[in-house]
């Protein structure tokens, strides 16, 4: 008997009161409702609400599909249930339903920025919910239905599906059938097999089997290969008893009467029953290399440690988020429901499943991204047994599934907004989940236009190597990966990364035709520096760093980027040995902060200690012109811990003598100070300044030090929730950006772009 493997185990577990704890603190629940628009002063609410209401009350009267411009319908989805069939515990009722509908709601908002609201009605009559449901229709645009037991869920669909004209979805048949049949698809290919060979038997003939069964037949799989069962065993053509139209449409042609019969030398079982229900005998007396997706919830009907005990051959998936492989609705309802909300789907139909069945099969066989091995507490999944499916906090998910989906509902004629720019769609969709996306977007398009020649001067470590392949794969232009070819090579081969495509080079540092050259340029550059032409000489072949800068400073490359295994100043010494201040320039670092829909750019973040006034002025002419390159009209504040003189204090001095410096200078951008943070940031707070020279609150932020400026952006961070990119080195005669040591591959592939974008694209 193999030993449980370890990869096996629960990854993260939790207790029953920690559980009860975590729904009860704070506020109880997991979901509260916030406006949108500001409701603070007599005006908001003469706009909000009476008088103004009325103007939008008479526009959708008179045309119901501005009603998507006007309200919240639009992004709005009902979760809605009778607790029939809560997971796998039952019928616990409405009210017992209402912590896993408010769960699905706060996914929909958590994955996929739908906002939801779970609705629990309290009946079992199906034409009482019914009449119920039909009628909400112009709150919601969509329904998503959950936990209603078979066969009444599937009455309710369809009727609704027929008095609606919004996506009506029971997540339990459709949302688990396209996750399933996804990680079918890869399990099969995993394991060799035909879709149309294949025998699969499913336990459960409720909600969930039945459209698991009904989906994977419409994806090729042949009907007699195809065995259900149910409390009273399998469901065989002729039987009678607990039967119903939806089971007898699947009943088999077959002498097995029993699961265990059913389950000799089955290929695949599907679990959409009860917990315990699969026995070690029946898991054992399975063909060879079984696929088992034990997916009833919270215990599946196995254990991924128990059929570890008995077999070592399997590829195992559960329902749950602590074991790998979860084959769990999560990763498809909310992405489902973006792509039909966005394109005002009027159903979500097959087409529109099949499209995010493929589109999340093929996702797993991609490489994986640092964020999601950060949150899978750094174990990086690989397309095999253990991941046959995308994690949920994959964040790729969001723009791959809602586009399929938005695709096939425009090709299916169920679309009532087309639309046209569908790579555009995609930028704003990982946008919704990433505030760093929507800025950087538009950086990134203006690079893909002009690509650029980046050197990786780390290219030795695996998440350079992943960040270097992200950026030729996001056709930014050719990545020069520096470093020893084997060690490259070593690297790539452990990553399973392909460097025989194009938009890779390797750089091999040691045979390079251009070592005299640079050598010659370092020595030039260092010789009164107490530099002898053999330094210049190790330098060049021993420091990646130098050779690199020298690459950019001698045009063989455009930029490059580094940090991953030296200290910030370490690296910008580095540089700076090959590469001087742009005339008239000086070289500082910016950080760029993301709170809540406001961008901040904030100076010096690395280069000045205790800047002058003389220096102080400078960085804010840097900073206003990284901000105005970036697209955003700069509002500079030189910030201090008084306000314009007030308290005073010298150290407050040097500030309000950089703003002097800067009115000599007339500069043609707005700027004034000395000012605290919350007179730059807050509006209300600047108004009692009437005389401040900014129009609005500041949007580039020059620290009188150092430490306030690494302290405040890290506060910002931690404290504030605020994504914070950089420092983004500005002032810089060549393209040379520096990563945090430790950078993830995201990071350093967005720095890249950064220096791509500072070489002129
Ligand atoms: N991983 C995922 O994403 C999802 C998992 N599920 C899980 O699937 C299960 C079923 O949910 P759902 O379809 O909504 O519920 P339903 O109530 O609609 O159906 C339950 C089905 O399971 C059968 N069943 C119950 N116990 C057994 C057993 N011991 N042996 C054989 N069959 C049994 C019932 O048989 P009978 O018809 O004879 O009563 C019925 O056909 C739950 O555990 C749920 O958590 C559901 C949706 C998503
Ligand atoms: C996951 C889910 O929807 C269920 O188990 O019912
Ligand atoms: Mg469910």
């Amino acid at each position: 008997m193999p030993d449980i493997d370890k990869k096996d185990r629960p990854t993260t577990s939790v207790t029953d009161q920690e559980a009860l704890d975590f729904h009860a603190m704070g506020r109880p629940g997991k979901l509260e409702i916030n406006p949108t628009k500001p409701m603070a002063t007599q005006r908001d609410l003469s706009l909000a609400y009476s008088p103004g209401v009325a103007v939008p009350v008479k526009a959708i009267a008179a045309d119901p599909q501005t009603a998507y411009d006007y309200t919240a319908r639009g992004n709005m989805v009902a979760v809605i249930s009778n607790g029939t069939a809560i997971l796998g515990l039952g019928n616990l009722g409405a009210l017992a339903s209402k912590p896993v509908m408010e769960g699905k709601s706060v996914l929909f908002k958590r994955f996929a920025d739908v906002d939801s609201i779970d609705l629990e009605i309290d009946t079992e009559n199906v034409d009482e919910f019914i009449n119920c449901v039909r009628f909400l229709g112009p709150s919601f645009g969509g329904i998503n239905l959950e936990d209603i037991k078979a066969p009444d869920c599937f009455v309710i669909e369809s009727r609704l599906r027929e008095l609606m004209d919004i996506p009506v979805f029971h997540d339990d048949q459709h949302g688990t059938a396209i996750i399933a049949a996804a990680g079918l698809i890869n399990a099969l290919e995993l394991t060799g097999r035909d879709l149309k060979t294949t025998k699969l038997v499913c336990n459960g003939a409720g909600a969930a089997a039945i459209a698991c069964v009904e989906l994977i037949k419409a994806m090729g799989f042949a009907p007699d290969n195809i065995i259900l069962c149910d409390t009273k065993g399998v469901i065989y053509q002729g039987r009678t008893e607990g039967m119903n139209q939806w089971k007898s449409a699947h009943a088999a042609k077959t002498d097995a009467r029993t699961l265990e019969e059913a389950m000799k030398g089955a290929d695949v079982i599907f679990g959409l029953s009860q917990k315990g229900a699969f026995s070690a005998k029946m898991i054992r007396s399975m063909a060879d290399r079984p696929i088992i997706f034990a997916m009833a919830n919270p215990d599946p009907e196995i254990t991924p440690e128990e059929v570890a005990r008995i077999r070592d051959d399997a590829i195992m998936a559960t329902g749950r988020s602590d074991y790998p492989n979860q084959v769990n609705n999560v990763l498809g309802f909310p992405y489902i429901f973006r792509g039909a909300l966005d394109v005002r789907a009027s159903t979500i139909n097959d087409a529109m499943k099949i499209a995010a069945v493929k589109a999340l099969a093929n996702l797993a066989r991609e490489d994986v991204p640092d964020d999601v091995v950060a949150a899978y507490q750094g174990n990086r999944p690989r397309f095999g047994a253990q991941y046959i499916i995308p994690v949920p906090f994959d964040p790729r998910l969001i723009s791959a599934i809602p586009v399929a989906v938005a695709e096939a509902a425009i090709e299916t004629g169920v679309a009532r907004k087309v639309i046209t720019d569908m790579a555009g769609y995609a930028r704003e969709l990982s946008a919704r989940r990433d505030p760093i996306a929507s800025t950087l977007a538009s950086l990134y398009e203006r690079v893909r236009r002009r690509p650029k020649r980046i050197v990786f001067a780390e290219a030795e470590e695996e998440q350079v190597l992943r960040a270097a392949l992200s950026y030729a794969n996001q056709e930014l232009g050719t990545a020069l990966l520096l470093g020893r070819e084997d060690l490259i090579r070593a690297t790539a081969e452990r990553a399973g990364i392909d460097l025989n495509r194009p938009g890779l080079e390797i750089v091999n540092a040691r045979i390079s035709t251009r070592v005299e050259a640079y050598i010659d340029y370092l020595y030039a550059r260092l010789q009164r520096k107490g530099y002898l032409h053999r330094d210049a000489q190790r330098l060049i072949h021993n420091d990646r760093n130098h050779f690199a800068a020298t690459m950019v400073a001698l045009g063989d490359a455009d930029g490059m980027v580094t940090g991953i295994t030296r200290n910030y100043s370490t690296a910008l010494e580095d540089v700076r040995r090959c590469i001087d201040a742009k005339p008239g320039h000086r070289v500082i670092g910016v950080s760029l902060a993301l709170c809540r829909g406001r961008t901040v750019f904030v100076a010096d973040t690395a280069v000045h200690d205790m800047p002058s006034a003389e220096e102080l002025a400078d960085i804010a002419e840097e900073a206003a012109g990284l901000a105005r390159r970036m697209g955003y009209p700069p509002r500079v504040a030189l910030l201090a811990y008084s306000t314009f003189g007030h308290p005073s204090g010298e150290r407050s001095e040097r500030v309000r003598e950089a703003v002097k410096i800067l009115d000599k200078r007339r500069v043609e951008f707005e700027y004034d100070g000395e000012m605290a943070a919350d007179v730059a940031l807050n509006r209300k707070v600047m108004e009692q300044y009437p005389f401040c020279r900014l129009s609005g609150p500041a949007n580039v932020l020059v620290m009188p030090a150092f430490h306030s400026a690494s302290i405040s952006t890290k506060m910002l961070q931690e404290l504030g929730g605020s994504t914070v990119i950089g420092p983004i080195l500005v002032g810089l005669d060549k393209a040379v950006q520096i990563t945090s040591m430790g950078a993830k591959d995201s990071d350093i592939v967005n720095m890249a772009a950064i220096a791509a974008y500072g070489a002129g694209s």
